[in-house]
C-alpha cells in the first residue's frame, strides 16, 4: 500500500488495480449491505467507494450517468413513466429529469446510507432527488418489481454495482423477467453490464438471458470512464415485443445545448449515442447482434 494513494483491488479485475492519489478520507461507514467510503482525490474530485470498488468520481461520473440514462430514453418517442433500480447517488435521476415528457420517476435503492452520503458529499449528483416527479423507495429492487403491475413503465434503468455483493440478483434471469413484465409493449430497459475487456463471460450470459426474455431488440453499448478498470463500462439495452426500438438511431433527441438546462450535457450527444453501439471485433463475434 502506498501512503496517500487509494488502490482499487477487487476480484472483479484480478491482477490489476487502478489507483487514485488521495488527499483526505471524508467518510467511512458500514451499512446493512456494504462498506461505504468517500475520499477527496487529488485530481478527480470526491470519490464514492462501495466495498473497495469505485462507484463514481465527480470528474467523470457524467460519462456513466448521461449514457445509462439517455441511451434508453432517447430511443423511445415519449417516455412518461421511468423506474430506476439502484442509482442511490441520484445521478441517473438528475439525467432522467432533463426529459420534459417524463411525468413520473420511481427509484428503488436498497442502501439508505448511499442516498444520505450522496446528499451530504455529492450535492451536484444528489440534486436528482429534488425533482418533484421523483418517488424514492428504500428496499430490494427484486421485491419492488414483484409488486409492479404489468406494463407500468416506459423505461427501466438498472444502475447497479456488480454481481459480487448486494446487486447479485440484479444480474439473474428472474430479475430480467420481472423487468420485462413491468414494461409496456415497446418499453426499454438499460442495465449496467460490465466491461468487455474484463467480464466477457458475464456479458455473454446476460446477453443470452436477455435474448430469451426480451423479444424486441437486445444491444450492448459502452462508454469510457477513466476511473473504471479497463477505462470503460457497458450497458445492456433491451426492448419488449411491440413497437420496434432501433437503439442505434435515437428518435427522441436531447439537444446538448438545451438552454433551459441549468447544466448542459457534458458527455452525451446523438453522435456518441450511435457510436456507443459499435463493438471491437472480439466483442462483436461474442455479443454482437445482426
Ligand atoms: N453505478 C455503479 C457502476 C458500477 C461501479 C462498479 C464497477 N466498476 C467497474 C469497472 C469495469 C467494469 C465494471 C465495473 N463496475
Amino acid at each position: 500500500v502506498i501512503p496517500g494513494w487509494f488502490s482499487e483491488i477487487s476480484p472483479m479485475w484480478p491482477g490489476e488495480a487502478h489507483s487514485l492519489k488521495m488527499e483526505k478520507i471524508l467518510f467511512q461507514g458500514k451499512s446493512d449491505y456494504q462498506n461505504v467510503m468517500v475520499f477527496q482525490s487529488s485530481t478527480y474530485g470526491k470519490v464514492l467507494v462501495l466495498d473497495g470498488v469505485i462507484q463514481l468520481t465527480e470528474r467523470d461520473e457524467c460519462a456513466y450517468q448521461e449514457m445509462i440514462t439517455h441511451l434508453p430514453l432517447c430511443s423511445i418517442p415519449n417516455p412518461k413513466k421511468v423506474l430506476v433500480i439502484g442509482g442511490g447517488d441520484g445521478g441517473v435521476l438528475r439525467e432522467v429529469a432533463r426529459h420534459a415528457s417524463v411525468e413520473k420517476i420511481d427509484i428503488c435503492e436498497i442502501d439508505k446510507m448511499v442516498v444520505d452520503v450522496s446528499k451530504q458529499f455529492f450535492p451536484d449528483i444528489a440534486v436528482g432527488f429534488e425533482d418533484p416527479r421523483v418517488t424514492l423507495t428504500v428496499g430490494d429492487g427484486v421485491a419492488f418489481l414483484k409488486d409492479v403491475p404489468e406494463g407500468t413503465y416506459d423505461a427501466v434503468i438498472v444502475d447497479s454495482s456488480d454481481p459480487i455483493g448486494p446487486a447479485q440478483e440484479l444480474f439473474e434471469k428472474p430479475f430480467f423477467a420481472s423487468v420485462a413484465k413491468a414494461l409496456r409493449p415497446g418499453g426499454v430497459v438499460c442495465t449496467q453490464a460490465e466491461s468487455i475487456w474484463l467480464h466477457m463471460h458475464i456479458i455473454e450470459d446476460i446477453v443470452a438471458n436477455c435474448r430469451q426474455i426480451f423479444k424486441g431488440s437486445v444491444n450492448y453499448a459502452w462508454t469510457t470512464v477513466p476511473t473504471y478498470p479497463s477505462g470503460m463500462i457497458g450497458f445492456m439495452l433491451c426492448s419488449t415485443e411491440g413497437p420496434l426500438v432501433d437503439f442505434k438511431h435515437p428518435v427522441n433527441p436531447l439537444s446538448e445545448n438545451d438552454s433551459q438546462q441549468s447544466r448542459p450535457l457534458k458527455f452525451y450527444n446523438s453522435e456518441i449515442h450511435t457510436a456507443a453501439f459499435c463493438l471491437p471485433s472480439f466483442a462483436k463475434r461474442k455479443i454482437g447482434s445482426k
